[in-house]
């Protein structure tokens, strides 16, 4: 039998994934590794971490397997996170993260120099904080002496992946969240990269998602056991992935994965629709392609936080075993999940969540399902953006840990008013970028076809309609509370220092 690996550098772990040409995942390993946070809003990982915890997590992913039997790796990786190398390949600092919120000013002053209009025309997406030119010039700021040793700066996988093969490259769906890249047109924005003064030599070649970039280092095959022969490809961002690997190939389908944050996204074939930079626009892992996307920062986070800061010693399972006792709304208690801020629908860094309506009946089970209705009503709102522009949206497909729970997706199913779909592995990404390997190995003419071999369905839940109304009464309070918070919150941001 022969295999290809899937490598998916979360933020929280690297998930592993030998998957085998029927598509079925034969084993997976995950090892995880912490966020390094100095300051509120600070968010950072050391490259060497993502590089050891790999290397040990294939070494036990193919401890029992002939190495030639594996043809192709690829990866999917957290978006947006800065990697500074130097003239020698060699990391300058920690990788400054996705979910690291320290750069409003820079966002400003993106705005000032090339204005909004004509940024949304060349990346389609507005500054936020997230994504890596505001690190950048971030780090040119407050480090110039770091900023002047610079020479290529790369994302998260990339470097894990260069750290693998020696070579250096980009790809494009990765690329588009640089605010760099000229999203239609596909190439690094000479425009952009003139304004800011920064060196179109910082930038690495691009390729695309399925590209051959190499084989694996000596050193890297003797110290995991793989193969010097085996074909690495260049894989694609963590939503890319995610949507490539729950077949969101095609106009009309919608994911929504929980993850650290959540996302709710929407295949593109067009690259020159208008969203106002509402929603993320990126290029897709597969050619010629796009995608949509709401985010929610704090997803997944919210509930780890909620379970770690109240039930550390528990796992998720007991954790949430009462909240299918609890009625939908949580007998009145609301829960907004913006604990690090807010990207989709408000673009704000200052924001923090809240519960409102604490009553002395809550108990803890009460607390937990606010928790998953808040995260799940913050998706709602990327949602309602792609229905008011006019999409259809009746069934959606759901990834990531949120997927593993059965009270989450039916209530997922409520809140969205569509019907979800959970697939049999829930590793979107991992497994995106399984089949972004397979594909470049030859192993299917296109991914679509991948797709139809190694996606099946397990479960579907419809919404009940009952619910669907509450939800519907509760959600219209929810879309209050972030407009009645800001101002209290702007009051408080300076305690959080
Ligand atoms: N059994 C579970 N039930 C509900 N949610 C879960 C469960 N396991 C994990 N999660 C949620 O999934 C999140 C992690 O999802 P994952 O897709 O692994 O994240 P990432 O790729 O960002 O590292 C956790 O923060 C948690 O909120
Ligand atoms: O910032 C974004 C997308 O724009 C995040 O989706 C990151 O790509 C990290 O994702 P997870 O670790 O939560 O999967």
């Amino acid at each position: 039998m022969k295999y290809v690996i899937g490598i998916d550098l979360g933020t929280s772990a690297v998930k592993v994934l030998l998957v085998n040409q029927e598509g079925e995942v034969c084993k997976e390993v995950s090892k995880s590794y912490p966020l390094i946070s100095e300051k509120s809003g600070y968010s950072e990982q050391n490259p060497e971490e993502w590089v050891e915890k790999t290397t040990a997590g294939l070494a036990e992913l193919i401890e029992h397997l002939d190495a030639d039997d594996i043809e192709g790796i690829s990866f999917s990786g957290q978006m947006h996170g800065l990697v500074l190398l130097d003239q020698e390949d060699q990391v300058l600092r920690n990788a400054i993260l996705w979910n690291d919120t320290r750069t409003t000013k820079q966002c400003q002053e993106i705005y000032e120099i090339v204005g909004k209009q004509q940024l949304l025309e060349i990346t389609k997406n507005p500054a936020l904080e997230g994504f890596t030119l505001p690190k950048i010039l971030w780090v040119k700021e407050h480090e110039p002496e770091i900023f002047e040793r610079s020479r290529t700066f790369m994302l998260p996988k990339d470097y894990l992946r260069f750290r693998i093969t020696g070579n250096i490259h980009m790809e494009y769906s990765d690329a588009a969240g640089t605010l760099l890249l000229n999203v239609a047109k596909r190439e690094w924005s000479h425009e952009l990269l003139n304004s800011f003064g920064l060196s179109p030599e910082l930038c690495p070649p691009l390729v695309e998602s399925h590209e051959f970039v190499g084989t694996v280092k000596a050193e890297f095959a003797e110290e995991t056991g793989l193969s010097e022969v085996t074909k690495v490809f260049a894989g694609g961002a963590d939503n890319a992935c995610g949507a490539i690997g729950s077949g969101v190939l095609s106009e009309g389908k919608t994911l929504c994965s929980i993850g650290t944050s959540g996302v709710v996204l929407s295949y593109e074939e067009r690259n020159d629709l208008d969203f106002e930079g509402k929603v993320h626009y990126f290029n897709h892992g597969e050619e010629k392609a796009y995608y949509t996307m709401g985010v929610t920062l704090a997803a997944g986070y919210s509930l780890s936080w909620f379970k770690d800061t109240f039930a550390k010693q528990e796992s998720f399972e007991p954790f949430l075993e009462g909240v299918n006792e609890v009625p939908p709304g949580s007998r009145g208690l609301l829960f907004t999940p913006y604990i690090v801020g807010e990207r989709t629908p408000y673009a704000d860094a200052n924001i923090r969540g809240s519960f409102i309506g604490i009553d002395a009946v809550h108990e803890r089970k009460h607390f937990a399902r606010a928790v998953l209705e808040g995260i799940t009503f913050s998706l709602n709102e990327s949602l309602e953006i792609f229905r008011r522009n006019g999409k259809i949206i009746d069934s959606i497909i759901s990834i990531g840990g949120g997927a593993k729970n059965e009270a989450w997706l039916q209530m997922q199913a409520d809140i969205f008013n569509a019907k979800i779909e959970r697939l049999t592995s829930e590793q979107g990404p991992g497994m995106g970028a399984a089949m972004l390997a397979a594909y470049g190995c030859g192993w299917f003419p296109s991914l679509k076809e991948c797709a139809e071999v190694f996606i099946q369905t397990a479960k579907t839940y419809d919404p009940i309609k009952e619910n669907v109304e509450t939800y519907q009464k509760i959600f219209a309070i929810y879309q209050q509370v972030y407009q009645q918070t800001k101002m209290l919150n702007d009051q408080l941001s300076e305690l959080r220092k």
